[in-house]
């Protein structure tokens, strides 16, 4: 994306706490990507808030938490051996290496709430939503896209939880990213966190 470009977002909704009702059906897995910094987990976090029962899995990861970051809350933190051994024992539903670490979803967490009738819902990068379209083809996919290409790295660079190298290899993988948004069913553009918040929920429904 050129940093001339700029994107506005196009879902207009009801507010965020009069989202319609789910659909009586089959409960949906769906599937939040996009580059890091373009606000996955604000604006999951600004939905949760209003509505907790969505029902967000968290990811077992090789990353060190980050200040404030909680084992189980954001992620369960485990070493190199112990994502090993859940790789071997057929425990992730899917798995990647993002930007120098491993991260991958715990399986049977997820197909518990499914098989309970519960929508899930799964943060999740390029890598890891390509395989879930492969395993289980129902899944929703949906794409969070920043409204520019200097707001991606301005959003980066100014939650200060990466080195100066460590960002440039998370810009390397979102041009990569970036250029894959037409593989996902829906795309959001995160200009307004309320706004894709809202957009989101009716997705999940
Ligand atoms: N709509 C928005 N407008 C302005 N700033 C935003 C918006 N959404 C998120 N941000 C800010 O951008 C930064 C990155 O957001 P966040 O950590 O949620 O991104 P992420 O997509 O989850 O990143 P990662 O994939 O690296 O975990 C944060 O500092 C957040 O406050
Ligand atoms: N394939 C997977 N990607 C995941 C998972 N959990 C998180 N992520 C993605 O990793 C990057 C970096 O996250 P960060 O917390 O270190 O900034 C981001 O795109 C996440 O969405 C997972 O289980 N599988």
């Amino acid at each position: 994306m050129s940093s001339a470009v700029s994107r506005e977002s196009s879902l207009p909704l009801p507010s965020l706490g009069e989202a319609p009702a789910p659909p009586a059906g089959r409960p949906r897995l769906t599937v939040l990507s996009g580059p890091s910094g373009v606000g996955k987990s604000t604006v999951v976090a600004h939905m949760r808030k209003a509505h907790p029962e969505v029902w967000l899995s968290v990811s077992a990861t090789t990353r060190k938490p980050r200040p404030g970051e909680q084992d189980g809350v954001q992620y369960f933190f485990v070493d190199d051996e112990e994502f090993d051994k859940l790789v071997a024992n057929g425990e992730l539903l899917e798995w990647a290496e993002f930007a120098g670490n491993r991260y991958g979803t715990p399986r049977r967490a997820v197909l518990d709430r499914l098989e309970a009738g519960e929508p899930v819902l799964l943060e999740i990068d390029l890598q890891g939503a390509r395989q879930v379209r492969e395993t289980m083809p129902e899944a929703q996919l949906v794409f969070l896209a920043p409204p520019s290409w200097d707001e991606l790295v301005r959003r980066l660079t100014g939650r200060g939880t990466e080195s100066p190298e460590v960002i440039e290899r998370r810009l390397a993988v979102a041009r990569i990213e970036l250029a894959a948004e037409k593989e996902f069913d829906e795309t959001l553009v995160n200009t307004s966190v309320e706004d894709v918040a809202r957009e989101l929920l009716a997705l999940l429904r």
